[in-house]
């Protein structure tokens, strides 16, 4: 599924009014009654729809006038008066007074009337600088209100592109996206404030436009249920262990993490496990893993189709290099791994870093609050930078590509928030590609499947008592909650 920026909106808009005929005003209309039906869904009494002086505000407009024809009581608090309005926002604000919507206009510090569900239609993609004035007075009402807020389009004070807040912005516990999902609302923070995010039709074919605009490659999306189902590996009758690949691991000091990131690959249907050592295990294994040692260290890669390393490598990380640069095939870096990054050849676009924000941040050189304030910047400098693939951990972990592809993945709770969980993930990437998937395709397609064995480990265990090895067990139940 598509998440679209600012301007990427903008053309789809501009197309659809140019070259498909259909008025601006109309698409609005249908936007405004979009909004207007998911906010009737409550069954509200009284309802109170903050408008902003842009095409945002319209859509607010024209949701007033609707929630008024289904016979709710409706207020609009205008932080502009309608005389004041342009284009297609001023026509929408004339069929609202028409219609007898009354409406007040907003000085900061106003109180807010009573409402039992606020609709914040105050700045939708315009949004370009931090909220100041009226804009966050009333964004700041509206969030001491206590009472639900559904955001139009986007919530007021989040940066469209880039999910960014800096300074204010509206919490939202719906958010009703007009025609595509903007990706400012996938990303955290943005994200948290948007609350439950629905996509509504409003008459712009976005599928459709992007496809023959051929511009769908610099799109971001949405990782999906059925992306994956379509990535998944198939399983053949005719087949062998070979033909799902060898996964080696190398052991370190922390053996129990290689050992998690083995089964997290064994369990996303990889052929063989190889756990590459040089001490004997004193941690137990499953019985199928390949388990050699080599006392005197590794100078040279076991045969595998793939490698993961860095999951409990700990700080001997260093005596991996040699084998890390002897390594032909792709290789996921995680953890202690992530030192060796300049080891390999940028150009290779064949591996994949799975940091969390503070491994992020020590790479950049930047904190870790920077890091998870400006997530996706943070992530696409770092695919710039090592050449590499990177899935960002954290809520939402993004899956950002050198060549400037992005992913944003939903799955996954806080039961993911516990030692050995960032090891299964390595695993699970490195699992997909010993299974030969290209290793952007791993990556997306481990990081949901992950997410959502975490999510389901949750649901059965709590949260709280959900462990590492938990979700290894959920790896399977997330396939098949998937596969057809
Ligand atoms: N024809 C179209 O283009 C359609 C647009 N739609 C709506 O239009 C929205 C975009 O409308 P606009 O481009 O008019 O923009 P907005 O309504 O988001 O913002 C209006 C203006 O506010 C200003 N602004 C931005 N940040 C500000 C801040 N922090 N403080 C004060 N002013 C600020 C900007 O100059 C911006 O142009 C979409 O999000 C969607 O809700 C929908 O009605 C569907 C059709
Ligand atoms: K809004």
């Amino acid at each position: 599924m598509y998440l679209v920026t600012r301007d990427q909106m903008q053309a789809l808009d501009n197309h659809t009014i140019h070259a498909l005929f259909v008025p601006g005003i109309v698409l609005m209309d249908h936007a405004g009654k979009a909004v207007a039906d998911k906010v009737m869904e409550d069954s509200p009494h009284r309802v109170v729809i903050c408008a902003g002086k842009g095409n945002n505000g319209g859509d607010g407009w024209i949701a007033a006038r609707w929630c008024h024809q289904y016979g709710a009581e409706v207020e609009v608090v205008t932080v502009v008066p309608p005389e004041q309005l342009n284009h297609d926002a001023a026509t929408a604000a004339k069929t609202a007074v028409a219609a007898g919507v009354p409406w007040r206009v907003y000085s900061p510090g106003d109180e807010l009337p009573d409402a039992d569900v606020y609709v914040d239609a105050l700045l939708g993609t315009g949004t370009d600088r931090p909220l100041q004035g009226a804009l966050q007075s009333l964004a700041a009402a509206l969030n001491d209100s206590g009472r639900p807020i559904v955001a139009v389009d986007i919530p007021t004070g989040v940066n469209p592109n880039t999910g960014e807040v800096t300074g204010d912005a509206v919490r939202a516990y719906r958010t009703v996206c007009l025609a595509a999902q903007k990706l400012g609302t996938a990303i955290s923070p943005g994200c948290h404030y948007a609350g439950k995010v629905e996509v509504v039709d409003i008459g712009i074919p976005v599928a459709s436009l992007v496809e023959k605009s051929g511009k769908s490659h610099d799109m971001a999306r949405l990782i999906t249920h059925s992306m994956v189902r379509e990535l998944l590996p198939k399983r053949l009758n005719e087949s062998n262990k070979g033909t799902y690949g060898r996964l080696a691991v190398a052991v370190g000091a922390m053996q129990g993490a290689s050992v998690l990131a083995g089964m997290g690959a064994a369990r996303v249907g990889a052929g063989l496990i190889a756990l590459m050592a040089t001490d004997r295990l004193q941690v137990s294994t499953p019985p199928e893993f390949v388990v050699q040692v080599r006392p005197d260290g590794w100078t040279e890669p076991a045969a595998a189709r793939a490698l993961v390393m860095g999951p409990g490598l700990g700080a001997n990380a260093e005596a991996w290099r040699q084998v890390l640069e002897q390594f032909k095939g792709p290789v996921v870096l995680d953890a202690d791994g992530l030192q060796l990054i300049g080891s390999l050849d940028k150009s290779r676009h064949s591996t994949v870093v799975t940091p969390h924000p503070k491994e992020c941040a020590r790479m950049l050189g930047w904190s870790t609050d920077e890091v998870q304030a400006h997530r996706l910047e943070a992530a696409r400098q770092l695919a710039v930078k090592t050449g590499a693939i990177v899935v960002l951990k954290g809520f939402h972990s993004l899956v950002v590509s050198p060549d400037g592809r992005v992913h944003v993945n939903p799955t996954g709770d806080s039961s993911l928030a516990t030692a050995g969980t960032g090891d299964v993930l390595a695993g699970m990437v490195g699992g997909m590609m010993a299974q030969s998937l290209d290793p952007y395709a791993a990556a997306c397609a481990a990081v949901w499947l992950h997410g959502r064995a975490g999510e389901m480990a949750g649901e059965q265990l709590t949260s709280a008592s959900t462990m590492a090895s938990d979700i290894v067990d959920f790896i399977s139940r997330a396939i098949r909650s998937i596969s057809t």
